[in-house]
C-alpha cells in the first residue's frame, strides 16, 4: 500500500507542480461577494471533508464537482451561499499513511491538503470555505461542542470490543462483514478491537431519529436512501465509542488528555468550524449564527450513516439545529468496484483536466452519472459524449451561425431577439426546457437539468437546418432579411444555452458569452432570470468567432481499419489527444 501511495502522491504532485496552461477560465474562479448578499437567502452546502490519506481522486472531484455545480445554481437564483470543503486529517488512516510516506502527520496534511486545494483550482471549483480539521479554531469549537455533549448527559467511559475497519475508522457489526471479517467497502479484514473509550449514547436518539425521519422524509435524499437509513435505525442504535486511546494524532479529549476525540465525531464538526472567519472570537454559538443549519449535505452512500444517523443525533444532544437535507450520491467504479484512495484503484483528475480541460471532465460525469447511482468511466465515452455534446451541438451551432453573420451581417445584430422572435415557436420551446432545467437543478436531478440544456442545443440546431440561412441570404431581398433574424434567434438561443449550463461548464458559457460580443463582467453578473428571451438586442456585435469547445481526436489507432481486424488483446487502445479543428460548416454554408 505504501508504494502504491507514493506512486499516486508522486503523479500528483509533479502535475500540479507543471504550470498548466493559463485559460479565461481563472476569470471564474471568483467567490460570490457574501457582502453583497445581505438580505438573500441563505444556502449552506457541504461536500464530505476529505481524508488526506491519500490526493483526491476522481471520486472526490466527483462529489466537489457536483457540489459546485449545485451552488453556482443557488448563486444564480440569488441566495447567499456559503460552499464548504475541506480535508478531514485527523486519526489512525493518516497517521499510517503519513508514516508509509516517511513524513510526520503535520506535513503530510499540509501537503495532501494543498493537492486538494489545487485540484479544485484547476476544476474551477468556487468554493467560499475550505476547512481543515487541524486548524487550532476548529479544535477549539471541536472542544466546546463535545463539552455541551457531556453536559448534556450523553457522554460515558465503558470498555469496548469489537471489529474495526481503519480506512473507514469505524467499528463494524459482524453481519455486515464478508467472508474472513473483511470491510465490504474496502475488501480488507477488519482487526479485533478491545479499548477502555468514551461513548455516544446515541441509543437515546434512537426515537428523536425516528420522527425527524417521519415527519421530514426528504432529510435524507435521493428517497431510496432513506429506506435504507429507517432500516438501520429500526434495527436498534448502538452507543459508539467516540474516543481513541491508542490514536495520538487527534484532538485530545478535554479533561483526559490519554484519549484523543474519534475522528468523525471531531470531522463532522468542520461543518460549523468552517462557518467562523479567521479574525473572529472562535466559538460554537458564533459558527452557528453564521449561516447553521446546512441546507445540503452533499455526500457517497459510503458516509450515509454518520451524515444521516450519528451527526444528527449528536446535533440533538447539543441542541444544535439538524441540517436540512443529506443527499447520499452513488459511486464511480472501476470494474465494478468502488474507485477508492485505500484500494488504489482510481482515476486521476489532475490527468483528465490536463488532457481534457475542466469543462469536459466537470459535464461528463454530471451528464452520465445519474445522480445518485453509481456510474463507471471509459474514455471512449467520455469522448463520444463531449464531443457530440459540447462540441457538435453547442459549439459548431454557435460557430455556423456567428460564420454566417460575419459573411452576412458584419457580425451585427440586425434586430432585437424579441422582435426575431414574434410568432416563432422555438421561442416556447426554449422557455420550456428552461424551466425542466430549472426544475430539476433544484431538484438535484442534475443530469436531466443537463439534458434539458442539451435539448435547446437541438432544438436550435433543427431551427438552423430546417430554415437554412444561408439559402435565404442567397435568395436575397425578404429572404435575406428573414434569414438575418434567424440568426439572432439562434444566437439568443446560444446565450440562453451558455447562462443555463453554467452552474456545469462555467468556462464554455463564459466563452459562449464574450462571443456574444458581453464582457467578463457582464458574465460574471448573470442571474438565472438571464435565461428569459430577449437580452440580445438590436446593433449587439459579435466577437470573432472561435471553437468555444476543442474537439477531442483519437490518434490514428480509432481509424486504423486493420488495427480494428486484430485480435482484441493485441489491439493497442488510442490514446485520446486534444486537436485544435475548425468547426465544420456544411456545404452550401460555405
Ligand atoms: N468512487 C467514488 N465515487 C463517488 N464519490 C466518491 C468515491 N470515492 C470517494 N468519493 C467521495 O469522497 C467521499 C469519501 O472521502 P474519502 O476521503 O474517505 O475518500 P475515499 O477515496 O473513499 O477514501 P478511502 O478509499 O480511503 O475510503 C465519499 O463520501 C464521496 O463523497
Amino acid at each position: 500500500m505504501a508504494a502504491r501511495l507514493n506512486t499516486s502522491l508522486q503523479n500528483t504532485l509533479s502535475l500540479f507542480s507543471k504550470k498548466l496552461p493559463s485559460s479565461p477560465r481563472r476569470a471564474l474562479y471568483c467567490t460570490s461577494s457574501l457582502e453583497s448578499h445581505e438580505n438573500a437567502e441563505t444556502f449552506v452546502l457541504t461536500t464530505p471533508l476529505y481524508y488526506v490519506n491519500a490526493p483526491p481522486h476522481m471520486g472526490s472531484a466527483y462529489t466537489t464537482i457536483a457540489a459546485d455545480s449545485i451552488a453556482r445554481f443557488q448563486r444564480l437564483l440569488g441566495k447567499k451561499v456559503i460552499f464548504i470543503t475541506g480535508t478531514d486529517e485527523h486519526g489512525e488512516k493518516i497517521a499510517t499513511s503519513a508514516a508509509a510516506n516517511g513524513r510526520n502527520p503535520s506535513e503530510h496534511c499540509d501537503l495532501i491538503s494543498q493537492s486538494y486545494r489545487t485540484l479544485w483550482k484547476e476544476l474551477d471549483i468556487a468554493y467560499d470555505k475550505f476547512v481543515r480539521t487541524t486548524d487550532p479554531n476548529h479544535e477549539a469549537i471541536v472542544k466546546e461542542f463535545y463539552e455541551r455533549v457531556f453536559a448534556n448527559g450523553d457522554i460515558y467511559r465503558a470498555d469496548y470490543e469489537g471489529l474495526y475497519c481503519v480506512n473507514c475508522e469505524e467499528y463494524k457489526d459482524e453481519k455486515e462483514l464478508l467472508e474472513n471479517n473483511c470491510c465490504p467497502v474496502h475488501q480488507m479484514p477488519c482487526v479485533a478491537r478491545k479499548e477502555d473509550n468514551y461513548f455516544f449514547a446515541l441509543s437515546k436518539y434512537q426515537k428523536p431519529l425516528e420522527e425527524v425521519l417521519s415527519q421530514n422524509p426528504r432529510f435524507v435524499q435521493p428517497a431510496y436512501r432513506l429506506n435504507e437509513v429507517q432500516t438501520w435505525i429500526k434495527s436498534g442504535l448502538r452507543d459508539f465509542s467516540i474516543s481513541r486511546a491508542l490514536v495520538d494524532w487527534g484532538i485530545p479529549v478535554p479533561n483526559d488528555d490519554k484519549q484523543t476525540i474519534y475522528v468523525w465525531f471531531d470531522a463532522l464538526l468542520g461543518y460549523i468550524s468552517a462557518l467562523t472567519e479567521d479574525n473572529e472570537q472562535q466559538n460554537l454559538d458564533t459558527a452557528v449564527s453564521l449561516g447553521w443549519p446546512a441546507s445540503l449535505h452533499l455526500i457517497g452512500k459510503d458516509i450515509l450513516r454518520f451524515h444521516a444517523v450519528y451527526w444528527p443525533a449528536m446535533l440533538m444532544s447539543a441542541g444544535l439545529n439538524l441540517p436540512k437535507m443529506v443527499f447520499g450520491h452513488g459511486f464511480l467504479t472501476k470494474d465494478g468496484m468502488k474507485m477508492g484512495k485505500s484500494l488504489g484503484n482510481t482515476l486521476e483528475p489532475f490527468e483528465l483536466v490536463q488532457k481534457f480541460g475542466p469543462d469536459a471532465v466537470r459535464y461528463f460525469f454530471i451528464r452520465e452519472v445519474e445522480f445518485g447511482n453509481d456510474g463507471d468511466y471509459s474514455e471512449d465515452r467520455f469522448i463520444k459524449i463531449v464531443n457530440a455534446h459540447l462540441a457538435n451541438t453547442i459549439g459548431n451551432l454557435l460557430n455556423r451561425t456567428l460564420g454566417l453573420l460575419k459573411k452576412n451581417c458584419e457580425s451585427t445584430l440586425v434586430v432585437d431577439s424579441t422582435v426575431a422572435a414574434e410568432g416563432v415557436p422555438l421561442k416556447d420551446t426554449v422557455e420550456k426546457l428552461v424551466e425542466k432545467a430549472r426544475t430539476n437543478y433544484e431538484s438535484l436531478s442534475l443530469s436531466t437539468a443537463c439534458e434539458a440544456v442539451l435539448e435547446i442545443g437541438n432544438a436550435g440546431n433543427a431551427y438552423m437546418d430546417q430554415r437554412a440561412p444561408w439559402m435565404l441570404f442567397k435568395q436575397g431581398g425578404v429572404s435575406a432579411e428573414a434569414a438575418a433574424k434567424d440568426l439572432v434567434i439562434i444566437l439568443e438561443v446560444m446565450r440562453i444555452i451558455a447562462v443555463a449550463l453554467s452552474p456545469i461548464a462555467p468556462c464554455l458559457s463564459l466563452k459562449i458569452y464574450s462571443q456574444l460580443g458581453f464582457s467578463n463582467d457582464q458574465f460574471n453578473s448573470i442571474t438565472w432570470d438571464d435565461t428569459k428571451w430577449g437580452e440580445l438586442k438590436e446593433g449587439q456585435v459579435m466577437a470573432q468567432a472561435s471553437p468555444v469547445f476543442v474537439r477531442i481526436e483519437l490518434e490514428a489507432a480509432e481509424k486504423d481499419e486493420e488495427e480494428k481486424k486484430k485480435p482484441k488483446d493485441s489491439k493497442k487502445k488510442g490514446k485520446a489527444k486534444v486537436k485544435v479543428e475548425q468547426q465544420p460548416q456544411t456545404v452550401t454554408e460555405a
